[in-house]
């Protein structure tokens, strides 16, 4: 019987627990307290952090719980089939690849898997013995070792450390000692000295040890099928996710370390800031605080200034997205945040109108969100509600570093990326939530997609066709309002469970996908290479094109007549291989995918030999090909050991 999600008390770790268990409440005060520890230090809170995020009422169902204690949250599914019962006891054996530096090369050569590595993997068992504390009733787990009995230190360890960092950071909370000593025995040292010793050597893997597991997250790219430019002037347009994606992989450092870092690898920019030094006096003033289920809807320019002197120094041609990143961080992180390193790679183009700002803001909101725990990630226990509300925390904060690289943004790109599918978007007022139909119907439709490699800025056509406007109110009205119409009846097609991509069908979405470039070309958008590809296509009289995003270059789409007479394959390759001569590229668009989704912790392999995703081998993967070979969400799949997506589409599988 499924459970509503007000009988659900979700926890730091992302786990749902039933709510009407003391034993589980217990559990989730035990990780408040230790999220708090990790970080907050000293022991104060902070109003800024949110880490019990809801606690419903009325429980009927039990949800078990159970995952291994990685840093002060629980990882893996923890408590799906099989999980560990709270007062049980579990071994779990994990591959660690245990060197600092994994080199460069091709994806498939440093795949940690064989032998061949020129440093060891070594598998490492933990045992989670979970007890009660007598004094306070919370549950605490204890013991990890490694196979020579040694405590992990390096901070390149992957989970398996990690486990012990929490070991030793809640050995450290208890003011009795921990219940079972499993750990290295010291020749020579007894009693009071021994202790001092441990309490040392604790204390000292507490600050080399991260706070919180490497994970990753990815969102999608775009395509806008009708509407875009009219959807800034408040008319609708139906976009859908592409299978091009972003990645973004979060490693965590030791704790002595204060420094947080962004490497934007497509782009060159690779920048350190130390966390203290951030600005958060003026980001957390109480005018000025922003918090994660707030709704933001412009930038603060008091906030923007107060960044600058953090950005001098990045000369990089697409520093908004450094502007993007450092905004949506002071305003969701605290100066306690985790140390990391935040490292980015695409497989969009960039500034081709396939939404790739919105993509790795998208990227940018749900890791900064899961960072400081205030997501429950995707799980099967997650019911449609809360997946909108973990949807929509994520799609507000991307907004937020929209409106940093883009200026006026719409929101259906981020909309797009951070929901996956297809939706009809449209924002009338500013100042409230857009409205966003969710396509369920949405087609399997013939498309080519073609880029004309003819760089262009989302910003400035943006801004060229609010001049327009400005200019020729009627004029670009009425064109505006012609576009709407194409939008809606669009729709009618497309959001149909009896569309038919046959003759009629496709004919009809074929010429309102005429219609609306045309007057886009109206609008001043087009582009000499973007009428190329018309002419081309449109000529060859295999489909119907029209540029998509922003114009003035980058993408356009084409929807594809159906390959029914002897010599339209002929055709179709012929317009290929003119457009590949000219320069531009052409892909095989699969529109409808996932939406953002995550990966936590970063490990890929076989359930019983999952080896850890450092960055050092996300940055050595040979183009988009080894991006998607290493942490694709297709190669690595979905489910309770690969990526996760918070599905609004289809939660029965999720
Ligand atoms: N892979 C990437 N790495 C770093 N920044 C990126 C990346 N992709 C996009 N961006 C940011 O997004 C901007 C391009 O956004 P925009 O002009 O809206 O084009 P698009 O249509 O692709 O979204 C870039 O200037 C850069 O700031
Ligand atoms: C022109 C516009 O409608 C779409 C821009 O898309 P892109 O940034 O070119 O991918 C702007 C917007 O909706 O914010």
């Amino acid at each position: 019987m499924p459970v509503s999600h007000e009988d659900l008390l979700t926890t730091t770790s992302g786990d749902l627990l039933e709510v009407a268990s003391p034993a589980n409440r217990k559990r989730a005060e035990s990780e408040v307290s230790r999220y708090y520890d990790a970080h907050q230090e000293p022991s104060s809170s902070s109003p800024d952090s949110h880490p019990l995020l809801d606690v419903g009422n009325n429980n009927t169902t039990p949800v078990a719980s159970g995952g291994a204690v990685v840093g002060g949250v629980l990882v893996g599914a923890g408590g799906g089939a099989g999980g560990v019962p709270p007062t049980g006891a579990a071994t779990t054996t994990l591959p660690v690849l245990q060197r600092r530096d994994s080199g460069r090369g091709r994806a498939r050569e440093l795949l940690p898997r064989k032998s061949s590595l020129s440093m060891p993997t070594a598998p490492l068992t933990f045992q989670h013995h979970h007890r009660k504390n007598p004094s306070s009733g919370s549950i605490s787990r204890v013991h990890s070792s490694t196979p020579s009995g040694r405590p992990p230190l390096s901070q390149d360890f992957s989970r398996g450390s990690t486990e012990s960092t929490s070991v030793a950071s809640e050995t450290l909370q208890n003011s009795t000692p921990p219940f079972t000593s499993h750990e290295p025995s010291v020749p020579g040292l007894t009693g009071r000295t021994r202790s001092l010793s441990r309490t040392r050597s604790l204390s000292y893997m507490k600050r080399m040890e991260p706070e919180l597991p490497d994970f990753m997250v990815s969102a999608p790219a775009k395509v806008i099928m009708y509407g875009e430019h009219a959807v800034v002037h408040g008319k609708a347009a139906i976009a859908a996710a592409l299978s091009l994606r972003s990645y973004l992989h979060v490693h965590h450092l030791p704790r002595d370390n204060r420094t947080v870092t962004l490497h934007l690898a497509d782009i060159d920019l690779n920048h350190t800031w130390d966390i203290e030094s951030l600005p958060w006096d003026y980001f957390n003033s109480p005018a000025k605080k922003r918090i994660h289920f707030d709704t933001v809807t412009s930038l603060d320019p008091e906030l923007l200034e107060a960044l600058q002197p953090f950005l001098a120094s990045i000369v990089n041609k697409y520093h908004s997205a450094a502007t993007a990143f450092l905004y949506v961080y002071l305003c969701l992180g605290s100066k306690h945040s985790p140390a990391s390193v935040f490292t980015l790679r695409s497989t969009i183009p960039i500034g081709a109108g396939l939404g790739s700002s919105a993509s790795i803001t998208v990227c940018l909101s749900a890791a900064l969100h899961l960072q400081s725990g205030m997501l429950v990630r995707p799980s099967a226990k997650l019911f449609e509600e809360e997946c909108t509300r973990q949807l929509k925390r994520i799609n507000d904060w991307a907004f937020v570093g929209e409106m940093c690289i883009h200026g006026n943004p719409s929101g259906v790109d981020n909309t797009v990326a951070t929901g996956g599918k297809a939706v009809l978007f449209r924002r009338g007022d500013y100042s409230k939530p857009p409205e966003v139909k969710r396509l369920e119907y949405f087609p399997e439709l013939p498309l080519m997609l073609v880029n004309t490699n003819q760089p262009r800025r989302t910003a400035e056509l943006v801004a060229a066709v609010h001049g327009l406007r400005n200019s020729h109110p009627t004029t670009c009205g009425l064109m505006l309002d012609a576009i709407d119409n194409v939008t809606a009846e669009a729709m009618m097609l497309l959001d149909n469970k009896h569309f038919r991509p046959d003759d009629s069908h496709l004919t009809r979405l074929g010429e309102l996908v005429r219609i609306n470039h045309g007057l886009l070309v109206s609008l001043g958008v087009s582009h000499p290479k973007l009428e190329r590809v018309r002419q081309i296509v449109d000529g060859s009289g295999i489909g119907w094109t029209k540029l998509t995003g922003a114009g003035g270059g980058g993408c356009a789409f084409s929807v594809l007549k159906p390959l029914q007479m002897p010599g339209d394959e002929a055709k179709k390759l012929k317009v290929e291989a003119t457009l590949e001569e000219e320069g531009m590229v052409t892909y095989e668009a699969t529109l409808g995918g996932d939406g953002v989704g995550v990966l936590w912790p970063a490990m890929h392999g076989k359930p019983d030999e999952r080896t850890a995703i450092t960055k050092e081998m996300f940055l050595a993967a040979d183009g988009n090909e080894g991006v998607e070979a290493l942490v694709g969400v297709k190669t690595l799949g979905s489910g309770r050991l690969a990526w996760g997506f918070w599905r609004e589409w289809l939660p029965e599988e999720a």
